[in-house]
């Protein structure tokens, strides 16, 4: 990985256009006494059902190959290739390069798989895309309405260090609606897999200055996303995409949600867990709001540090138990929070796990010799009660990040995104409601281009 930009550049982010060319969640909030395993068990028959399921159509599309190829389908009457990778058909758009040899599988989520390939786009560059095949988009209410945030959201996010829909297509006709494909720029190797790495190799690739800008990069996104009332709720390493430039973006925004919107119903299963805020995992929605997001990047600038996840829990206990060996125990006004926003016996089941003293985390980490400004910000991330939790605003102008930190180049969000989702619908209205996004998307200069679509 080469170095990352001086502080003394002023276009130290990539901006889109210099890209170079080449299971249904539970509806009650967990508590301390409710493992999901019940749940994982009911998500891992459903994928099994799911995978039975996929691979049905996988046969009857192989079976219809020849037809898809031969006239112009879904809304837009684009023609698609049919390309099996891993086991899994994707319909790629006519304009797309589909040599199996040029496709990559970049990984699979409990939501969709991922393929590399390239385009040739509206601006005539030709850029590598990922390509997502939703995984049963409309199984039921919530899955769809999954799948209809996170094509909002990628619309309406435009931010250098955050992933946004260059196509949104499906090959099906409206009466037989089923699969939703979202295409956005290839970011990059997440950082899951660089940190991967570097254990597996026992080798380290991220310098002090690398980890210093892909905090800062992350913040910047944050700062923008939590300007327009959105949380992203999900950020993890495996969401998180880094260019070999060290160019950082933020991916993945099944599971964001707008603050205005109170529904809880995903809330117990909006991040992996070794990144989730304690008010996330333990305690109530109240005190829920996008502050659960700078804790998630507290766990992540840990683990780019020492190169091991920060709270690996085996379950929610465990995870319980690592938080508070390194933060400590809930303090009396963070219990009487507890007890206020939740019930007394929940402040009785926190008080019943032995308690911990806040640990200095200069020697924790003394090992691996962090500067006293990562310190101080960590610390500063890294707090149980949320309302005393360092905001996005806050952090951005740490001293850790002032060597790159540029504040007219940290956009804010010019408005509130409103994600039309809080209504109820049915799980065929949300399939109406994800047709409509894929008729009216509006194509971008750097999305890949439509053969014909000028003569439309
Ligand atoms: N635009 C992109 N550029 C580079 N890699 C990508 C891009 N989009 C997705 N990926 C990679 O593809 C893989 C699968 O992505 P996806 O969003 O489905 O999975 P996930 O985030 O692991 O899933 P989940 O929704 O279960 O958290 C991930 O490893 C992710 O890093």
């Amino acid at each position: 990985m080469s170095s990352p930009p001086s502080s003394s550049s002023c276009s130290h982010v990539r901006r889109h256009e210099d890209v170079p060319t080449p299971s249904a969640p539970p509806s009650k909030r967990l508590n301390m006494s409710c493992e999901p395993s019940t749940w994982l068990q009911q998500q891992e028959q459903q994928r099994n059902v799911t995978a039975e399921m996929e691979q049905q159509r996988n046969e009857k599309a192989e079976e219809e190959e020849e037809d898809v190829l031969s006239k112009p389908r879904g809304p837009h009457k684009r023609r698609f290739t049919h390309v099996m990778v891993r086991n899994i058909t994707y319909a790629i758009p006519e304009g797309y390069d589909v040599d199996e040899g040029n496709i990559e599988y970049l990984g699979g989520g409990s939501f969709g798989n991922v393929v590399k390939t390239s385009a040739v786009c509206r601006d005539g560059m030709r850029r590598w895309v990922a390509i997502k095949k939703m995984r049963e988009p409309f199984y039921d209410p919530l899955h769809a309405r999954r799948i209809f945030r996170e094509i909002k959201l990628l619309q309406l996010m435009r931010h250098d260090n955050i992933i946004c829909a260059l196509d949104i297509y499906t090959p099906d006709e409206e009466n037989d609606f089923r699969d939703v494909y979202v295409v956005t720029e290839f970011a990059g190797r997440s950082l899951y897999r660089i940190l991967k790495q570097q254990r597996d190799y026992g080798r380290r690739v991220l310098t002090e200055e690398h980890i210093k800008f892909i905090i800062y990069q992350i913040i910047r996104a944050l700062k923008y996303i939590h300007s327009a009332n959105i949380i992203h709720r999900d950020l993890k390493p495996g969401n998180i995409a880094l260019t070999d430039d060290c160019d950082l973006m933020v991916l993945d925004f099944g599971l964001a949600r707008s603050l205005e919107n109170k529904d809880t119903s995903l809330t117990q299963y909006v991040q992996t867990r070794w990144y989730r805020s304690p008010e996330v995992i333990y305690w109530k929605i109240d005190s829920y709001t996008n502050l659960a997001d700078m804790w998630s990047v507290g766990c992540i600038a840990a683990e780019l540090l020492t190169g091991d996840p920060l709270f690996p829990g085996d379950d929610v206990n465990a995870q319980y138990q690592k938080i508070t060996q390194l933060c400590g125990s809930p303090d009396e006004e963070l219990l009487q929070k507890i007890e206020n926003d939740n019930s007394s016996a929940m402040k009785a089941v926190i008080q019943s796990y032995p308690s911990h003293e806040r640990r200095d985390f200069r020697e924790v980490f003394a090992d691996h010799h962090p500067s006293d400004d990562f310190i101080d910000l960590i610390e500063k991330l890294l707090v149980l009660d949320p309302e005393k939790r360092i905001t996005v605003e806050e952090a951005i102008q740490h001293p850790y990040l002032a060597d790159f930190s540029l504040p007219d180049d940290e956009p804010r969000a010019d408005h509130i995104f409103d994600l039309d989702d809080s209504q109820k619908r049915t799980r065929s209205e949300w399939r109406d409601a994800v047709w409509k996004e894929i008729v009216d998307y509006n194509r971008l200069n750097s999305s890949p281009i439509v053969p014909g679509e000028a003569d439309r």
